[in-house]
Formats: structure tokens, C-alpha cells, sequence
């Protein structure tokens, strides 16, 4: 069971925002939605929730073709970035609502309510109003309600992408550990790909309204199909005219088989790290290589030292620019 996305196309006027995407989003998995700003994630995460319709394709949800069903009898729970919450009803209220609508018995809503509080760790503030909870409290509230009415699905819209850095962080940590406990296919929309790397089993790489590659983080990241997703998920640097992710270019001081001659034209220390840039003999830019602070002392190298580029022995990804 999952949710199978098939031939799914959709136009805003003579725009196409998505074209024909197939796709098999496996159930009880983290799956990332990632791509630029305008590649057609938040659409295709809509048409998903019923909250757009597609022009053509089907969308089927656990085995229900769900293309012509209202979002609301979908089975999912969804969050957005602004999440709009009742302001006037405490966290516990809050994450009562769905179950309340539905006429549980109070027993039961107050005993869920708990587990959930629980779960994303807010039972001390149950009685607060969400205006006195932090950005990152009122998401994982947002979550909690989300979860409420059990729904076969979670959909996330940039949860977290209002936040500063660090909560971000500490909430796509908390997610994963979330997701492990809970195990709800989940499906969340990212345009930041160290989130989509840490937090997703899948991830999916769209771009102008198509897919570019869809994989494990680490199939994505050792292996892209293209110079796009290679790009789009990690540094990249060009050395005698191929792509290649700076981790993967050595520095010596002596020539050896397959070195690039250059020369040291910057280097700069970057808290533990030590940026050393080189201009190789090659045609090309530049290349930043990123050392530990320690590799970089024994080297002994300064601004205007000759030195050698060594594309990393194992070969790692190269794709030819
Ligand atoms: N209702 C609409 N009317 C017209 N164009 C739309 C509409 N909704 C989305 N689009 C366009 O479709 C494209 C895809 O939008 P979408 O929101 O799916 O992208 P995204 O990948 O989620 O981007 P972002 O990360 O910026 O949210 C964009 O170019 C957007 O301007």
C-alpha cells in the first residue's frame, strides 16, 4: 500500500506546473519533496491533500483512487508553514478539534490528547494559548493536531520553514524521531536539501514541473543522474573539465599520477575548517577544497605555494559538465 501519483499533469494557464509525473510514494515512509523555489512541490503535495485538482493523471491513496475525493475524505493530516491555529483555544483544545468535530467520546478525546501532548512533548503546556508557545512548539502542536484523527497520511508543507536555523534543526531531528515511533507515510516539501538528506527514507527531486531523480539520500548524493540533482544536493566544483563535490579533491604538495598542477591563491579559516583555494594550470575556475585545520598545518602550504589536485582516488561521483 502507498500512494501511486500516475500521469499526473497540471497547467496555471499556459504554465505548466507539473508534467506528467508518475510516481510510488512507499507507505510508512519519510519522502522528501525537494527541488527549487517554483518546481511544482507544493502543487503536486495539494494535488495529494485534494486541495488542487489535477488536468489529468489519478491519485491513489492506499489503494483508493482518491483523484475525485474531497480533501476530507482523503484520510490526511496536513501542516503548513503558517500554520493558522485557534488562537482562543489552549494546545490541548487545539489538538482535541479534529476529534471533537467527530463526536468522540470525551473519554477517549482526553486520553488521545495526552498520548499526543506526550508524543511531541508539549503535556506541560497543554493549558497555554498558543500565543505563549515558541515558533517550534506551535509546529510540533501543529503536528499533534495533525495526528489527531490518525490519518493514513501526513503531509508537510515546509513545516518548519518560518523558523531560524537552529530550531529547524532541532525539529527536523525531532521529526525523524517522530516518524520512527509513529511510522505514518509521510510526505513533507522541502527546497532545503541538507533537511531533505537528514530527515528523508526517499527523496524526490523535482524541477520545472518534472521529476529528476528519485532515491535514497545516499543514492541521490553518491550517484545523480544529473548534472541538476548533483548541483542541487551538494557542492560542486569543476576541476579539468568535469563536476566533482570538493570533499573529493585532495591537495599534495608533490606531483603524483593523475594530479592537476595550481596554485594556492587563498586560504582561509572557517571556524574548524580551512578553505584552501587553488588555480589550476587547467583551463577552468577555481577550486575551493575544504581541509581539517590540522590536515591543513601539516601541509604547510601558504598563499603562493605550487601544489597538486588529486580527484579522489575512489572515483566518486563524476558527471561530465
Ligand atoms: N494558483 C496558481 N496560479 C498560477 N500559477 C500558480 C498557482 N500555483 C502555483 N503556480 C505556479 O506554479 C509553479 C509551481 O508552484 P509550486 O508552489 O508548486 O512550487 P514549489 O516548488 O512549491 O515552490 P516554492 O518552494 O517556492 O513553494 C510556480 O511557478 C507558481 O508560480
Amino acid at each position: 500500500m502507498s500512494i501511486e501519483i500516475a500521469g499526473v499533469g497540471k497547467h496555471f494557464g499556459d504554465f505548466v506546473a507539473l508534467d506528467d509525473i508518475n510516481l510510488t510514494i512507499p507507505s510508512g515512509q519519510l519522502t522528501a519533496l525537494l527541488g527549487p523555489s517554483g518546481g511544482g512541490k507544493s502543487t503536486l503535495l495539494r494535488i495529494i491533500a485534494g486541495l488542487e485538482s489535477a488536468d489529468s493523471g489519478t491519485v491513489t491513496i492506499e489503494g483508493v483512487d482518491a483523484t475525485g475525493l474531497p480533501p476530507q475524505r482523503r484520510n490526511v493530516g496536513f501542516v503548513f508553514q503558517h500554520y493558522a491555529v485557534f488562537k482562543h483555544m489552549t494546545v490541548a483544545k487545539n489538538v482535541a478539534f479534529g476529534l471533537e468535530i467527530r463526536k468522540r467520546p470525551k473519554q477517549e478525546v482526553r486520553r488521545r490528547v495526552d498520548e499526543l501532548l506526550d508524543l511531541v512533548h508539549l503535556r506541560q503546556f497543554a493549558d497555554r494559548l498558543p500565543s505563549q508557545l515558541s515558533g517550534g512548539q506551535r509546529q510540533r502542536m501543529a503536528l499533534a493536531r495533525a495526528l489527531a484523527v490518525e490519518p493514513k497520511v501526513l503531509l508537510l508543507d515546509e513545516p518548519f520553514g518560518a523558523l531560524d536555523a537552529k530550531v529547524r534543526k532541532e525539529l527536523r531531528e525531532w521529526l525523524r524521531r517522530l516518524h520512527d515511533e509513529v511510522h505514518v507515510t509521510t510526505v513533507f516539501v522541502t527546497h532545503d536539501q541538507e533537511e531533505a538528506l537528514e530527515v528523508a527514507d526517499t527523496i524526490v527531486v523535482l524541477n520545472e514541473g518534472r521529476i529528476e531523480q528519485i532515491g535514497s539520500p545516499d543514492e541521490l548524493y553518491d550517484a545523480p543522474a544529473n548534472h541538476f540533482v548533483m548541483s542541487f544536493l551538494g557542492e560542486v566544483s569543476t576541476l579539468d573539465g568535469r563536476l566533482i563535490r570538493p570533499h573529493d579533491i585532495a591537495i599534495h604538495t608533490v606531483p603524483g599520477p593523475g594530479t592537476i598542477p595550481g596554485v594556492l591563491v587563498r586560504s582561509q579559516r572557517v571556524g574548524f575548517e580551512v578553505r584552501l583555494t587553488v588555480r589550476p594550470v587547467t583551463p577552468g575556475p577555481d577550486v575551493t577544497v575544504p581541509l581539517t585545520k590540522t590536515f591543513a598545518d601539516t601541509l604547510g602550504v601558504r598563499e603562493g605555494s605550487q601544489v597538486w589536485l588529486e580527484p579522489s582516488a575512489a572515483g566518486a561521483p563524476l558527471v561530465a559538465s
